[in-house]
């Protein structure tokens, strides 16, 4: 089927798309905009950036008039007026004349008038250009490395921390500001009534303190702002992450995995402005300390011998506290694992009776939370206790030892008073870092969790080549195929050789566990296999990229998943765009129809969370009908008619048989009536192939007692 046959027209895409055919990599529509979240459907200017990344191209939106845009930077895309956009493959200002292509014309390259262009030209353009990538020559420890997902990110708010810092340096140099005032008022108004110098001092105070005020308040809002910016970046990163993870990378428990994912929380909290204030002020206590010791002397090494002593504490006291953060942090994916499951089964549990094993597990994982939760509260409770107690013994001890200096005549009064509240801003930060331990750990403890998530396998790496393949045309090939689940000791498949040609109608047969669906996961793309190659089209299936070899099979799978949201949204699931012609005619091919017309709602009806308002059999109906909806050249069958009844497995036979005269069908089944749809048999015995032939010759033989199934 042509790419844009069932698609609403979208430019960008269309531009993105022969871009990369001009720099000699063409990438399909659907694998360009995969798992992008498309508004509408549609390619954004933000998201032309990520799929053109895909691509291996760099590309930056820039507003410039027509002729600033230099030629040499094209081929760049251009915005028109009505949300068009077109390549402008080059340009001559000399003779005022462009090159571009319209690809909603479709009518190629066109030579026009700049003038006329500049009629229909918004004023934004994207700079594309091809990135730089290394081969497998290059030596690894020549290669660039590339940007870690969180640092990486943080650091590209460079300029936002950049202008804190500034900030945060004046705001600390008025810090010194109100002791100063303090010190002159004792120092010299007071001994000689100088009212004249009370007033300029005030002045100069009111208008310090007014623009330590606008600085903290400006401040903290850049450290906000990055911070949201950042929390955005990161957020969406995390989850295109996650959600393009290779299936053996598919984490063991969903709730626990949930879980580290939840924990970006404490990541996010831990980079707004409270925690960054109090960081980025604490290198500023020196200039303090300085300060103290131009007015107090000696009197310095009180303050800083304290501030040692709270940075001591802190540091004893991490190791026990990661421990418990950690603790708590794991008890918690498991309390979380054991709510989703129960959740999910819910039916389950009350059919089995066994809520009261549930329940305690639950209040088990509960306790055990409770205890590391107290103890890390303890701890990171008693950095701030201490903090404020040493805070108060290292002001006695400079009124103590003031006041001899003061006798001695080396410090004045107001020497005396500016020193200590000189000294409680010294160690306000320190206390402030000691305070944020805990958070600190919780921030650690999830973004190593986070780090695990981001190094783990995904489906499309970036560093591999695809073979531009949108239509298949449906060959399957196995050669010499072994496979077993990751994490597994037991072969799933072995050896498994077995050629099916284009157009042909195969069942796969065998007793339960055999290996019929880890078969069909492998046609998916789902696992690699550990040795041999799978081939469709004769092509490596590592080598064509996931979203093209799916947008070629369509697939009822055995487990059928349905997301909340209505019957057509089901069916029309990741391919909202098609038009309405087809989604009906999927929906009477599949038999969805025929239930669908009884509800007021029809297609629009809500089928409640993983499809709960409907019965087993609808829910197959609806996912033969996704099956179908694209018109795909492969049919991947996984007991597609297991829940139905007899009259609606009948006119879905007689359907699939006539409509689907060219595809390759693949069937998996237990039922005998099924195999009306195919002529051929392949018999899978503990994941091995010990039969394959016409299905007559196969039926035979199973008959006869030919056949050594273990
Ligand atoms: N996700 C998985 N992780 C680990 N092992 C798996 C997984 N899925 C299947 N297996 C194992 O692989 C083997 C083959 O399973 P498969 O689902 O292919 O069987 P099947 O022939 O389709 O069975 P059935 O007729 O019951 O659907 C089984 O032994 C099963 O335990």
């Amino acid at each position: 089927m042509p790419e844009s046959d069932q698609q609403e027209f979208d430019p960008l895409l269309e531009c993105l798309s022969i871009l990369t055919k001009h720099y000699g990599k063409p990438f399909s529509h659907d694998s360009l905009r995969a798992g992008l979240p498309l508004e509408n459907g549609k390619l954004t200017a933000d998201l032309f950036s990520r799929a053109a990344e895909r691509a291996g191209l760099a590309s930056k939106t820039h507003k410039r008039e027509l002729k600033d845009i230099s030629p040499l930077v094209t081929p760049t895309v251009i915005f028109l007026k009505q949300r068009k956009a077109c390549i402008l493959i080059d340009i001559d200002h000399e003779e005022g004349k462009a090159r571009v292509i319209l690809p909603e014309a479709g009518d190629g390259v066109k030579r026009i008038n700049i003038s006329d262009l500049e009629e229909h030209y918004t004023g934004y353009t994207i700079y594309v250009r091809e990135k730089h990538r290394y081969d497998k020559r290059t030596p690894t420890t020549l290669n660039i490395r590339s940007r870690h997902w969180f640092w990486g990110t943080i650091l590209g708010s460079w300029r936002i921390y950049r202008d804190v810092l500034l900030a945060s340096l004046l705001i600390n140099i008025f810090v010194v500001a109100s002791p100063l005032f303090v010190m002159n008022v004792y120092d010299r108004v007071v001994p000689n009534q100088a009212f004249d110098t009370l007033w300029v001092l005030a002045i100069g105070a009111i208008i310090v303190f007014s623009f330590d005020f606008i600085l903290k308040m400006i401040r903290s809002y850049f450290i906000d702002l990055a911070g949201k910016k950042s929390d955005i970046l990161l957020s969406s990163r995390i989850m295109e992450r996650v959600l393009g993870l290779s299936m053996s990378a598919k984490p063991v428990s969903v709730g626990s995995f949930a879980k580290s994912l939840q924990e970006f929380e404490s990541i996010r909290e831990f980079i707004t402005s409270s925690t960054i204030i109090a960081l980025v002020d604490l290198p500023f206590t020196l200039i303090i300390l300085m300060v103290i010791f131009i007015l107090g002397g000696p009197l310095a090494y009180i303050p800083l011998f304290c501030m040692a002593l709270i940075a001591a504490y802190s540091f004893a006291i991490q190791g026990p506290l990661k421990r418990s953060v950690e603790k708590t942090l794991r008890s918690n994916s498991q309390k979380n694992a054991t709510l989703i499951e129960s959740l999910s089964g819910m039916e389950a549990l009350k059919i089995a009776q066994a809520e009261s094993e549930i329940q305690y597990k639950w209040e088990k994982a509960v306790g055990h939370i409770a205890t590391w939760s107290i103890k890390t509260k303890l701890l990171s409770s008693s950095a701030s206790t201490i903090s404020a107690y040493v805070q108060q013994m290292c002001n006695i001890a400079l009124v103590a030892y003031g006041v001899f200096l003061i006798s001695e005549g080396d410090l004045s009064m107001g020497g005396l008073i500016a020193t200590v509240m000189l000294s409680g801003r010294c160690l306000a930060p320190m206390a402030q870092v000691a305070g944020l331990a805990t958070r600190y750990n919780q921030a650690k403890s999830a973004l190593d969790g986070l780090n695990q998530i981001m190094d783990m396998p995904v489906e499309r790496p970036a560093d591999r080549d695809y073979v531009h393949r949108p239509e298949l045309t449906g060959s399957i090939e196995f050669d010499g195929v072994n496979f077993t689940y990751p994490g597994q000791e037991i072969q799933a498949l072995r050896n498994i050789n077995l050629r099916i040609n284009s157009g042909e109608k195969v069942a796969i047969i065998g007793r339960i566990g055999s290996g019929k669906t880890t078969i069909e996961k492998l046609i998916l793309g789902l696992y690699e296999p550990d040795e041999g190659a799978i081939r469709v089209d004769g092509i490596d299936l590592r080598q064509i990229n996931p979203s093209d070899l799916r947008s070629s099979i369509g697939c009822v799978s055995q487990d059928i998943t349905l997301f909340y949201g209505s019957i057509k949204e089901n069916i029309t699931l990741g391919a909202s765009f098609v038009e309405d012609t087809a989604l009906l005619k999927a929906a009477e091919l599949s038999g969805v129809t025929e239930f669908a017309n009884k509800h007021p709602n029809g297609l629009d009806m809500i089928v409640g969370e993983r499809g709960q308002n409907l019965s087993g059999g609808q829910r197959q109906s609806i996912a033969l009908a996704r099956a179908l909806l694209m018109d795909p050249p492969i049919l991947i069958l996984d007991e597609p008619s297991s829940s139905m009844d007899n009259t609606t497995e009948l006119r879905v036979k007689e359907q699939l048989k006539k409509q689907c005269k060219d595809k390759t069908i693949v069937l998996v089944t237990h039922k005998a009536s099924m195999l009306e749809l195919v002529d051929r048999l392949i018999v899978v015995d503990n994941g091995k192939i010990v039969a394959d032939g016409p299905k007559d010759q196969v039926h035979a033989a199973l008959k006869q007692g030919k056949l050594k199934i273990e």
